[in-house]
């Protein structure tokens, strides 16, 4: 593993109840990058974030992040993980469940509102998460991946049901924290979020397309947009 690669995957197969879900992924992330994982939906982006964070049964291949090979239990507190479905405490408040994660993961008190700010939910902290909209909730799921300051941040589909400010100022937020060497893995359907990302890993069929930076992508598939470059490599590989 190269120093400057927060994650390396190599050969990783993923079987789930039977069907082959990854099929011989191989990808490097590099320290300190936002690496957007994009592909259609059901294509296996959240089997290969839950390999990345150590959560699932993988069939054959390898995963190290961070240095260490996935599950060394010394990851735990270096790795954030925001789920699509956000495991919070329905009732209790937004600060509440954070002063819980906080405790939790032994993190210090003083990240309760410094997450908060982050993920902008100040004006909600003292609403109980049942009541919250579905971008607050998953808002809040996000503000708990960042208690303890993550040195990999998971993050699956984050700006889902956001409003496009919402989704700006969260974009911004992933930006300073790459700035701070944090690395990130953003997973998305959407592919106009791929040019906000340093990096891009495009997936389809449990299996990787590109593993490349946006403008190298686009000049390789010699197309101006994103979603025509992911197009070409889908046509390139039905081809071949
Ligand atoms: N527990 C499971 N048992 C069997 N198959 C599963 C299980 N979980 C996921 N799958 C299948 O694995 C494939 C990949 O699922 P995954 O959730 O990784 O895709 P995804 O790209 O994240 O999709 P989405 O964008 O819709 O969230 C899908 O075909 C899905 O039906």
């Amino acid at each position: 593993m190269t120093s400057s690669a927060a994650v390396e995957v190599t050969g990783l197969r993923v079987r789930r109840r039977k069907r082959l879900v990854l099929r011989d992924v191989s990808c490097t992330i590099p320290q300190g990058s936002v690496t957007g994982l994009l592909g259609p939906s059901g294509c296996g982006k959240t089997t290969l974030m839950r390999s990345i964070v150590g959560v699932q049964i993988v069939e054959s291949g390898s995963v190290t992040v961070l240095g260490s090979p996935v599950g060394n239990p010394g990851l735990r507190n270096r790795i954030g993980y925001a789920t699509q479905n956000p495991a919070v405490y329905a009732d209790l408040t937004v600060a509440e469940n954070l002063r819980y994660f906080c405790s939790v993961l032994r993190a210090p008190r003083s990240d309760v509102a410094r997450v908060i700010d982050e993920v902008g939910l100040a004006a909600n902290a003292s609403q109980l998460v049942s009541s919250l909209s579905g971008g607050e909730l998953s808002r809040t799921s996000l503000a708990v991946a960042l208690l303890g300051t993550p040195e990999l941040l998971v993050l699956d589909e984050p700006t889902v049901g956001l409003d496009p400010l919402l989704r700006d100022e969260l974009w911004t937020l992933f930006r300073t924290l790459a700035s701070r060497g944090v690395t990130l893995l953003v997973s998305s359907h959407v592919m106009d979020e791929a040019t906000r990302c340093s990096r891009l890993l495009l997936m389809r069929d449990g299996a990787l397309l590109a593993d490349d930076t946006p403008g190298s992508l686009l000049s390789t598939t010699g197309t101006d947009d994103l979603e025509q470059a992911f197009l070409s490599l889908v046509r390139a590989r039905e081809a071949a």
